[in-house]
């Protein structure tokens, strides 16, 4: 295993308003999505430099995550979990990265529903 591997950078906890769901009702109105990501890249270079323009900067990552899912209505999680995915891959040096979309007011008596994927760079048409 690389250091490539094993180091993560987390954002945890994103909220994003945006249009989403199978239902009409859900096509007009905004719903919360809540995104976790955990993205494996090697964060030696930032550490040695202390320098913010050698680190994945989660800032621009959550920026970039948020303008991405708002940007147009879709109907399932499953698409923005893919879409987000994709994008981390394409515009980041980011090996592999997990992301879990979660809807939490979907289900009346469910705390939360999500679902949560890996990809790496060899699973992207961007890799
Ligand atoms: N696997 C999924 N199941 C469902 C989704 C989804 O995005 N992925 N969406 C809905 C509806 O939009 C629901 O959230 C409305 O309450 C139902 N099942």
């Amino acid at each position: 295993m690389t250091t490539t591997d094993s180091d993560i950078v987390s954002i945890e906890g994103l909220n994003v308003d945006t249009v989403i769901g199978v239902y009409d009702w859900e096509q007009r109105q905004s719903q919360r999505l809540v995104i976790d990501l955990q993205m494996a890249c090697d964060i030696q270079t930032a550490a040695n430099s202390d320098n913010i323009a050698e680190a994945l900067d989660y800032a621009t990552v959550s920026e970039a995550v948020t303008n991405w899912v708002q940007q147009q209505p879709r109907q399932l999680i499953e698409t923005v979990a893919e879409g987000i995915a994709e994008l981390v891959l394409k515009e980041f040096a980011v090996t592999q990265v997990q992301v879990k979309v979660s809807k939490p007011g979907a289900v009346v008596n469910a705390t939360n529903v999500a679902v949560t994927i890996k990809r790496t760079q060899f699973d992207s048409p961007f890799g």
